[in-house]
């Protein structure tokens, strides 16, 4: 995929706030800090143009990335991040799910999974969620540098087992790192939208 215009075009934290358009969108979840900005960044070769950090919790509103005029990236907060206040957590939890559950132009979700650990209580029910509601989901397998390439095929088999993967999922392993399955992780989403 060439990549010949991106912008941050919109930031949002409620409906009247989603932009006016009708570009396909494709959003993203996955635990705080598993890589979800740095996903997108990969994505349309931007080193930073999505704010990613170390610390967990970066991420606090609904940015949406409009690539090549043609479809956007919903970059969100991640879940599972205990340092945040409660009530901040409900805020983002419900700013999402009406996302997800409301938004007509949505064609599809990324759910990003570390490829180094078991998926969390919170990654399946996220993935089963996502599924009740019919959303088209595809699981990308985050960091996968950080593995042996001898160890890939044992990871992504433990993620499918845990998650109870159905066959029509895609699971793609990647890296923003070294951008290992980008291109597989845009034919996927091209198909999606
Ligand atoms: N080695 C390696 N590090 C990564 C990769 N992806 C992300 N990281 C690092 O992981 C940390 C978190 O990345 P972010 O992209 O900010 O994570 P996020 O999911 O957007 O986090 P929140 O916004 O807090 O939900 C950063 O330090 C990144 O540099 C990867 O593929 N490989
Ligand atoms: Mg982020």
């Amino acid at each position: 995929m060439k990549i010949t215009k991106v912008d941050l075009a919109h930031i949002a934290v409620k409906p009247e706030q989603y932009p006016n358009t009708f570009l396909p969108e494709i959003a993203l979840a996955g635990r705080s800090n598993v890589g979800k900005s740095s996903f997108i960044n990969k994505m349309i070769n931007r080193k930073s143009l999505a704010r990613t950090s170390g610390q967990p919790g970066k991420t606090q509103t609904l940015n949406f990335y409009e690539i090549n005029e043609k479809i956007h990236f919903v970059d969100v907060p991640g879940y599972g991040f205990a340092k945040v206040a409660r009530s901040v957590r409900d805020q983002w939890g419900k700013m999402i799910e009406q996302f997800f559950m409301e938004r007509e132009q949505l064609k599809g979700v990324v759910l990003l999974i570390d490829s180094r650990h078991k998926p969390s209580k919170e990654d399946k029910l996220m993935y089963d969620w996502l599924i009740h509601f019919e959303i088209p989901v595809i699981l990308i397998a985050t960091k996968c540098d950080k593995i042996p390439k001898s160890k890939w095929q044992k990871h992504l088999n433990i993620i499918k087992d845990e998650l109870g993967k159905r066959e029509e999922d895609q699971l793609i392993l990647f890296s923003s790192e070294t951008g290992y399955g980008r291109e597989t992780a845009w034919r996927t989403i091209q198909k999606v939208i």
